[in-house]
């Protein structure tokens, strides 16, 4: 099944979910299911949100979405096929994982990108060559440095560039902004936004409130052992901030 490019799209138009979730329950212990009734549509090119209290299922819902995580029940399918019958193979190349822990590898940045652009770019010098977002120049020069010899910032900056040269059409994120200054962050978002204007979909978790205020296209609150959309206002802000799991309906 193919895709209409993002810019081929008009008014009107049905745009195909890239990743879907029909009345999913997952969880690590069959039959107490950490979420259940779990219907999520993720569009190309669209930056989605999860968001809720700690503890309620978030990062099981993107390691779900990743395939790391078989559902109890319903179905994920990814550009229209069951992921579950998807080869590690095709799955690797569809979809990306940013963890919030950072490998503790002693590796060379430039075998990072190396390796996480499948041999299409040999080095960071090469991706700043390539078309890539124009951010984090802090680290522009690390190449030849070991990635376990970094701040936990600069780690989480690569770690983040090697998301993006994985060229995925899904890019999931589990609380990217871990480690970013306040002036990063605002160069997180514009990594995100440089994504989806490809027509990537980005899928992250996050308890930054400037994240929640500003970047997604759509948010989803997760709480009380399921998924609801909600409107991204203020009013939607507030009642996260005061920990309230039934925040209205989108
Ligand atoms: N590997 C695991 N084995 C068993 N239970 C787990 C495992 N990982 C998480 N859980 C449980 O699943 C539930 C959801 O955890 P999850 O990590 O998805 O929450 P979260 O919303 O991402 O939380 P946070 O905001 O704190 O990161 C929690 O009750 C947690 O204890």
């Amino acid at each position: 099944m193919s895709h209409l490019a993002v810019d081929q799209v008009e008014e009107g138009d049905v745009i195909p979910a890239v990743l879907e979730l029909s009345n999913v329950a997952v969880g690590y212990v069959r039959g107490e299911p950490v979420l259940r009734n779990v219907t999520i549509s993720i569009r190309p090119g669209e930056a989605v949100a999860l968001v809720g209290r700690n503890g309620t299922g978030k990062s099981t819902l993107l390691r779900t979405m990743r395939g790391f995580l078989a559902p109890f029940d319903g179905q994920v399918t990814l550009k229209g096929h069951p992921l579950q019958s998807m080869s590690p193979q095709t799955l690797a190349a569809t979809v990306g994982f940013l963890s919030p822990e950072i490998p503790q590898a002693h590796i060379l940045v430039d075998e990072v990108i190396e390796l996480s652009s499948l041999g299409r770019l040999k080095s960071m010098e090469q991706l700043e060559a390539s078309d890539h977002p124009d951010v984090f120049p802090e680290v522009s020069g690390f190449g030849a440095r070991f990635l376990d010899e970094m701040s936990s910032g600069q780690q989480r900056k690569i770690m983040l560039l090697a998301l993006v040269v994985q060229w995925t059409d899904v890019l999931l994120m589990d609380e990217p902004e871990l480690h970013l200054d306040l002036p990063s962050l605002r160069e997180l978002h514009g990594l995100i936004s440089w994504a989806t204007a490809k027509g990537k979909s980005v899928v992250l978790s996050t308890h930054n409130l400037e994240t929640i205020r500003v970047l997604p296209d759509r948010l989803y609150v997760v709480g009380d052992k399921t998924v609801r959309e909600a409107p991204r206002t203020e009013e939607t802000v507030q009642a996260l901030l005061e920990g309230d799991e039934y925040v209205s309906r989108a």
